[in-house]
C-alpha cells in the first residue's frame, strides 16, 4: 500500500503494535489447528455438474451394483448349452432384463456389449469368433466367458469412497454409476479483500500504479485446497472502509475464510491489522519467520457462539502473498474441506543442490523444480515477482542455519 502526501498518520493502539514473529512451522500448525477447532463448514447437496473440486462430506454409497444386471462384455451372441446353436433372435439395445425371453439348451441371441443377457446364457460368443451360416451358429465357448454378473465390481450398499475424498473428473463418473443425482459436499467459500489505491485490474500501469498480481492466483490456489472464491472486493487504503470490507464479507457472504491481501505490514496506509483489533479479532499469528512472506497473519473473527470467518493476512509482494498462503491459506482451507493438505505430496523431502544461503534466523521459501530426485532453485524468486514460482514445482523451505541435506517440500498447484 502506498503512503500518499495527504494520507493521514494512523493512531496506533498498543494493542496494535507488532508482535515477534512467529517460527515457520509454528505458524503452519497454528493454521491447522484453527481450522480443526473452527470445524467444517455446512455440508452443501450439489447437482454432480457442480461439485467438481469439492470434498465428499460423507462416504460413497453404491445407490445400485455395478454392473446392475448380467451383461454381455462383447458384441456377439448370447449361447445356452453346448455348440451348435440356433440364432432365436436379437436382444434390443436398452431392453429391460424382464423382457429379454429365456434360452434354452442350444439356442443362441445375437447381442450387444452391456445388453442384459437372456436368462439361461452360458456364455457370449465374440462375433469374431463365431461361425454363422443363416440362423447356425457354431464356435467355442468356456462356461461365464465375456459375461458380467450383478454387483461383480461393486455390490448395492458398498461404500466405494470415504468422505474427505477429492471430487475428481472420475469420482463425477463413478457417482453417475451408481445413480446419484447430486453430492453431499464441503466447499468452504473465500472472500478475497484486495487492498491498494495503486492497483490496477487490466492493461499496462502508468507509472506509479501496480497491476494486481495477487488477484489472479486466488481462485486457483482456493479449488486446489478444495475450497471457492465466491468474492472479491477491492479495498480502498482508507481505515474504515477496510473495517466495512471485512464485515460485508464476514455478514453478507457466508464466508468461512476472508483472506486480505497487501496492507498486512507497518506502513501508514496498512489497515488490516487496525481494523481487526477495531472488529475484536483474535488474532494467533502476527509475522512469520520466513523469506518471503514475513507480514502475514491468522486470525479469527468472533468468538464463541458467534464465531465468525476465519481471517488470513498476505502481504502485498506477490511472491511473498503466495508463499503467505501456501503457509497459512492453504493448511487453513484444507482443514475446512476435510481433505489432506496438498502442499504436502510425495516425496515430501528431498536434497536441495544449488547455490543456497540459509538465512540466519528465518525460514527460507525458495522456489526449486525437482528432477532426478532432487530439488534445484529456479531463481527469479524475490518478494515482488512471481516469475520464479511459475517455473517451480515446489517452494523448498529451508530451515535458519542450514547448510545442505533434504529440505521439507511445499508443492505449487500444476
Ligand atoms: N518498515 C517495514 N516495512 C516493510 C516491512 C517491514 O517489516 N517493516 N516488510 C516488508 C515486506 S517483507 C513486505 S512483503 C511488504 C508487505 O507490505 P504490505 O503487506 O503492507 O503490502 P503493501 O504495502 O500494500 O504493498 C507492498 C508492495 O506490494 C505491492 N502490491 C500490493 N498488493 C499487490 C497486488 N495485489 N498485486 C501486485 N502487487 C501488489 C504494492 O504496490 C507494493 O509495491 O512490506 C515491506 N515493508
Ligand atoms: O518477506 Mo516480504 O514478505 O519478503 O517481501
Amino acid at each position: 500500500m502506498r503512503v500518499h502526501r495527504d494520507t493521514p498518520r494512523p493512531e496506533r493502539a498498543a494493542t496494535e503494535r507488532p508482535q515477534p514473529p512467529v517460527a515457520w512451522e509454528r505458524a503452519r500448525g497454528a493454521a491447522r489447528d484453527l481450522a480443526r477447532s473452527v470445524g467444517f463448514p455446512p455440508c452443501r447437496h450439489e447437482p454432480l455438474q457442480d461439485a467438481l473440486g469439492a470434498t465428499l462430506a460423507e462416504d460413497l454409497v453404491a445407490g445400485v451394483a455395478i454392473p446392475f444386471y448380467d451383461t454381455a462384455a462383447m458384441d456377439g451372441y448370447a449361447v445356452a448349452g453346448p455348440a451348435p446353436w440356433t440364432v432365436v433372435g436379437e436382444v434390443p439395445a436398452g431392453a429391460a432384463p424382464t423382457a429379454v425371453s429365456a434360452l434354452q439348451s442350444g439356442q443362441a441371441m445375437e447381442i450387444a456389449t452391456g445388453a442384459p443377457v437372456p436368462e439361461g446364457t452360458e456364455a457370449v460368443l465374440p462375433y469374431e469368433e463365431a461361425d454363422r451360416d443363416g440362423a447356425h451358429l457354431g464356435g467355442t465357448v468356456r462356461a461365464g466367458r465375456h459375461i458380467r454378473r450383478t454387483g461383480e465390481d461393486t455390490a448395492t450398499g458398498e461404500t466405494v469412497l470415504p468422505a474427505g475424498s477429492p471430487v475428481t473428473p472420475a469420482v463425477l463418473g463413478l457417482a453417475a454409476s451408481l445413480a446419484h443425482d447430486t453430492l453431499p459436499v464441503l466447499r468452504p467459500r473465500v472472500t478475497a479483500l484486495v487492498t491498494g489505491d495503486e492497483l490496477i485490474h487490466s492493461g499496462a500501469p502508468a507509472a506509479g500504479a501496480v497491476r494486481d498480481a495477487i488477484g489472479p492466483v486466488l481462485p486457483g490456489l482456493a479449488g486446489w485446497a478444495g475450497a471457492e472464491l465466491s468474492h472479491t472486493h477491492h479495498v480502498a487504503d482508507d481505515r474504515a472502509a477496510t473495517v466495512a470490507a471485512f464485515r460485508a464479507a464476514a455478514e453478507q457472504h457466508s464466508a468461512s475464510v476472508i483472506v486480505a491481501c497487501g496492507a498486512s505490514s507497518v506502513g501508514r496506509a496498512d489497515h488490516v491489522r487496525a481494523a481487526l483489533t477495531e472488529l475484536g479479532a483474535t488474532v494467533l499469528v502476527e509475522g512469520v519467520a520466513c523469506r518471503p512472506g514475513h507480514p502475514q497473519l491468522l486470525a479469527h473473527l468472533g468468538a464463541g457462539e458467534a464465531a465468525g470467518p476465519i481471517v488470513v493476512g498476505l502481504p502485498g509482494n506477490p511472491n511473498a502473498a503466495l508463499a503467505a498462503a501456501l503457509t497459512l491459506l492453504v493448511p487453513v482451507l484444507a482443514g475446512l474441506s476435510g481433505r489432506d493438505d496438498p502442499t504436502r505430496a510425495t516425496p515430501s523431502r528431498l536434497p536441495l543442490r544449488g547455490e543456497v544461503a540459509a538465512h540466519p534466523r528465518d525460514t527460507r521459501l525458495v522456489a526449486v523444480a525437482l528432477a532426478g530426485e532432487c530439488a534445484y532453485p529456479v531463481g527469479h524468486d524475490r518478494p515482488a515477482t512471481l516469475r520464479g514460482a511459475a517455473m517451480a514445482d515446489a517452494l523448498a523451505v529451508v530451515p535458519p542455519g542450514w547448510s545442505e541435506g533434504e529440505v521439507e517440500l511445499l508443492r505449487l498447484p500444476h
